[in-house]
């Protein structure tokens, strides 16, 4: 990614939470991807690391509209998604490493009921509802609305070894292309 398009997403992502009535923590641990795709407005994520502990993790993320974080899961991370502010949808599909498959049935806490979705269905939360996502659970997302402010709450994040996605050319953390100054750290 360019340390330009970096800084205008971050300074996108900070009217749009303070627009929200968001306060952000002082020095906020910043986290900008394309997941390495190039595409940052069709591909992409604004997160920031609110607690990140040995046990659990607390993130904020923003996602504006026609921005999609892809296809993935986690081996260790069960996490609760939370629309916090504007309309979110996430698609979900069976656990099946190979492949993201239409065919049977899971069962996904939604604001926490079970209910039993088909593979490949979507949920729309609106604000202040939330998924649970259990290990394993392929899950894609994006806002509905324009703008869409997402908490994240789990257990134990590890970012660097713990996101399978299910398009292989993906990678969580995108390399910098220094072609401007660095407005946030
Ligand atoms: O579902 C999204 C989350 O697990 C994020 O915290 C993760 O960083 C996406 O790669």
């Amino acid at each position: 990614m360019k340390r330009s398009e970096i800084n205008r997403a971050i300074s996108a992502s900070k009217d749009f939470f303070e627009k929200n009535g968001w306060v952000l923590p002082p020095d906020p641990k910043w986290d900008i991807t394309d997941f390495g795709l190039g595409n940052f407005d069709k591909i992409g994520l604004v997160l920031i690391n609110l607690a990140e502990e040995e046990e659990y993790c607390e993130k904020l993320m923003y996602a504006a509209k026609g921005q999609t974080t892809p296809a993935h899961y986690h081996k260790q991370k069960k996490e609760d998604i939370i629309c916090r502010n504007g309309q979110l949808v996430i698609q979900f599909w069976a656990t099946d490493a190979e492949r993201l498959t239409d065919d049977g049935t899971l069962e996904v806490k939604i604001n926490g009921q079970y209910k039993t979705i088909n593979s490949g269905d979507k949920v729309t939360l609106n604000s202040g509802e939330r998924v649970t996502i259990v290990q394993g659970v392929w899950h894609e997302f994006y806002p509905e609305s324009d703008g869409c402010v997402i908490g994240e709450v789990s257990t134990a994040n590890d970012d660097l070894n713990d996101n399978y996605f299910f398009n292989r050319e993906v990678g969580r953390f995108s390399d910098v292309l220094e072609d401007e100054e660095k407005l946030y750290l």
